[in-house]
């Protein structure tokens, strides 16, 4: 079986992607639009790609593209410890304070942003796609002046140095990871039900909107635990709704029913489906 992942080779996401599928064909995919819209498009059956991290929260371009551009289900989610390392050419003389460049993936670059402002003082700050992109920049690079943010990993793949070890803002940092695909029952039915996902949008100008969406989950018991809003792209203020519920299979008659009570409300739901958390211990 193949499974895309945001890469290249060495980045957090390849490393939850081996860790849970340590038997199958690993595709490297530049960018998380690119990774999903592979699986959207049945090019290649499943996908994994970050969707939150403790300091930085959702990551955005992941909840978008799979509202806004895709149709997919969540097989699954891994969780997994992220510890970021400063990377460097090995050998170079160039000290922090004398950077003048710092790449990764904007996550990584919020998660350490107390380290780069303390210790790369005139660095550029520059995003790339993945951190593993930005570690393999600052490998090809001619200029000593340079380094990337991201995991261990990425030392071992692309020859570079951690040069400072552990520099997120906090230590008990975690990314969750979303397995995806066009193809619901390719999830392990052997594996027990956690949390569920979905989006919806409610009419406009109903008074109390979202909380008559929200009471239909609450009245039934049912435990929200994310609820996060994101620009419709449509009129300025307009907005759709993700939340994460936690149950357990036997509510899944009473979510079926929420979500039929909300569309009763004018409301149009979008499911992500139900699945299993598998939690991936330290790298
Ligand atoms: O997978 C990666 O390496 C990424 O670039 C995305 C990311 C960034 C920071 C934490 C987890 C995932």
């Amino acid at each position: 079986m193949k499974v895309a992942y945001l890469g290249p080779k060495g980045s957090f996401t390849h490393s939850a992607t081996q860790e849970y599928f340590s038997n199958a064909e690993l595709v490297s995919y530049g960018s998380i639009p690119a990774c999903i819209k592979a699986v959207a498009q049945g090019e290649i059956p499943i996908g994994v790609v970050p969707i939150e991290n403790t300091i930085e929260g959702t990551v955005n371009l992941t909840l978008d593209y799979l509202y806004h551009k895709a149709d997919l289900a969540i097989l699954g989610e891994l969780v997994m410890p992220i510890s970021q390392q400063l990377l460097m050419k090995k050998d170079r003389s160039v000290e922090l304070a004398k950077l003048t460049k710092v790449y990764s993936h904007p996550q990584a670059l919020a998660q350490s942003q107390e380290f780069i402002a303390e210790y790369l003082p005139e660095a550029r700050v520059i995003a790339t796609d993945s951190t593993s992109l930005a570690a393999e920049m600052v490998a090809n690079s001619h200029d000593d002046s340079v380094a990337a943010i991201g995991p261990v990993a990425c030392g071992q793949e692309y020859d570079l140095e951690i040069v400072k070890a552990d520099i997120q803002d906090i230590s008990h940092n975690k990314t969750r990871f979303w397995i995806i695909s066009n193809q619901a029952n390719l999830r392990n039915d052997s594996e027990s039900i956690e949390k569920a996902s979905l989006c919806f949008i409610m009419p406009n100008n109903l008074p109390g909107a979202l909380q008559k969406a929200l009471t239909a989950f609450s009245w039934r018991e049912l435990n929200l635990n994310k609820i996060e809003s994101r620009p419709l792209k449509t009129t300025l203020g307009e907005y759709f709704f993700l939340i994460d519920i936690v149950l357990e299979a036997n509510q899944l008659p009473l979510l079926a029913n929420a979500m039929e009570e909300i569309q009763y409300l004018g409301g149009q739901v979008k499911q992500f489906g139900c699945y299993h958390v598998h939690r991936i211990k330290g790298l």
